[in-house]
């Protein structure tokens, strides 16, 4: 679990141009759907290419405690035998989910039609966040949930007895809400309907249809259409997760930032929910190739190659903040190293991930010497150009993993060091990070 051991402060200094290939881990969000699935299929799922960060190691323990047969088999390399929908046995312990907020609300989704309780909580990070979007939409299948003040962790999750199908709207752009409805839908009889007015990623869709459940996907007026067919009989699956695009964003921004970098980046997933930094950064005018376009385990994917030039600060188009929410750290810090200003609008969700992302940001560019402006719903980096970011600071983290990364990617590319006051949180999403981004020549160390 992240967040419960000592701070590991971490220094990024100025190194040379980064240069040769990053293997970025397994997609996060893919890999904690195949493990949830593949608990809820009957029989014997396999999957290849598992993120092994924190956050997905601890969906894999809350799992077993439903009663699932998860096994390790060699890195990335693991099976679960599942006991079927409707089929989750009764937890004796606690669920501790750390820091992952796709963890704790997918699994309350997956167990609040089948009548069980179970408690959850986090580290200090997790039980910060608001769970009242998802405990909202449990609650008209018929679930009770009971927790601290403002909907927060510690929460027991009373299952319903006799679940009904729901039709849901979801107030907010959220992937984590819409699939832990859909993954409660899966024991209610009937049809259960979701309805999301901007489309996020659609891995939960994808991956139940290819478990063998009845989904739908279409566009209506009010957007984007989800229905899916309660009470399967889901198949187990051999699953292939792709590169985590989301991780390799650090490694593709750093090299974007850091003069006469050139990387290659093989097997990024290019899914059109998941891609809006890549298009993004295209307009501002970066040097990447998508190269050999193919799919790989049901997902578009392509090698990216990556060479550093000047970027220009753009207008980021709100509408594409969904296709790209986990990347406005690393976009932000990259902005601050570009001409002109990037406009960020439309962005509020951050405010209720791992930290508050817009003032994490904030406030560390800024003790980089970086000018910035903030409201609710919006950052704007003044960028000071290639060379141009003075650094000398140490930022906060905040239990947040891509602060921490966003920083140390600044750091190789600030006129002075970055010293980030804890690296930990790192290991929820990205455990090779640090020899990965050495491996390109980065000069990234600990306190
Ligand atoms: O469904 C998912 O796997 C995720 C959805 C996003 O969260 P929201 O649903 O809160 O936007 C994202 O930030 C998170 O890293 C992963
Ligand atoms: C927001 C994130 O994760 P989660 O919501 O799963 O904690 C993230 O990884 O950036």
């Amino acid at each position: 679990m992240s967040g419960h051991g000592e701070p590991i402060p971490m220094t990024a200094r100025a190194s040379g141009p980064l240069r040769g290939t990053a293997e970025v881990p397994g997609d996060k969000s893919i890999s904690h759907r195949a493990l949830i699935l593949g608990a809820l299929a009957v029989g014997e799922t396999r999957i290849a290419g598992l993120l092994e960060g924190q956050d997905v190691l601890d969906t894999a323990k809350a799992m077993r405690a439903f009663g699932a047969e998860v096994v390790c088999h060699g890195p990335g390399s693991w099976s679960v035998h599942g006991v079927g929908v409707g089929g989750f046995a009764e937890p004796d312990q606690v669920i501790d989910c750390g820091n992952s907020g796709t963890g704790v609300r997918l699994i309350m989704g997956a167990m609040a039609t089948t009548p069980i309780t179970a408690t959850f909580t986090g580290d200090a990070s997790l039980n910060k966040r608001p769970m009242g979007r998802v405990t909202d939409p449990l609650a008209l299948f018929g679930a009770q949930a009971h927790g601290r003040s403002g909907g927060r962790l510690p929460m027991t999750l009373v299952g319903a007895a006799a679940p009904v199908p729901i039709h849901y709207t979801t107030p907010m752009p959220s992937a984590q809400v819409k699939s832990a409805v859909l993954l409660a839908g899966l024991n209610a009889p009937g049809q259960t309907v979701v309805i999301e007015k901007e489309p996020t990623r659609d891995h939960s869709e994808r991956m139940l249809r290819g478990f063998g459940a009845e989904v739908s996907v279409e566009d209506g007026p009010e957007g984007r259409i989800i229905t899916l067919t309660g009470q399967p009989e889901l198949r187990p699956q051999t699953v292939a997760v792709p590169r985590d695009p989301s991780s390799a964003a650090f490694p593709v921004c750093a090299a974007l930032m850091v003069p006469e970098s050139d990387i290659f980046v093989p097997g990024v997933s290019q899914n059109l929910t998941r891609n809006g930094l890549y298009l993004t950064l295209v307009e501002m005018g970066a040097d990447i190739s998508f190269e050999n376009p193919r799919e790989e385990g049901g997902e578009p994917v392509a090698d990216l190659r990556v060479r550093f030039g000047p970027l220009q600060g753009i207008e980021v188009p709100p509408e594409r903040a969904a296709s790209m929410i986990d990347e406005y750290p690393v976009l932000a810090a990259l902005a601050a190293t570009a001409e002109g200003s990037t406009v960020m609008r439309g962005v509020k969700e951050l405010r209720v991930k791992e930290s508050d992302r817009i003032d994490a940001m904030a406030r560390g560019l800024e003790a980089c010497g970086v000018r910035i402006e903030e409201d609710d719903d919006l950052l704007i980096v003044h960028g000071l150009g290639a060379g141009g970011v003075p650094g000398g600071a140490t930022v906060r983290s905040h239990l947040d993993h891509r602060i921490a990364m966003s920083f140390l990617c600044l750091g190789l590319a600030a006129r002075q060091p970055i010293r980030v006051d804890d690296g930990g949180p790192i290991a929820t999403s990205f455990p090779v990070f640090e020899p990965l981004m050495r491996g390109l020549g980065a000069d990234i160390d600990r306190d």
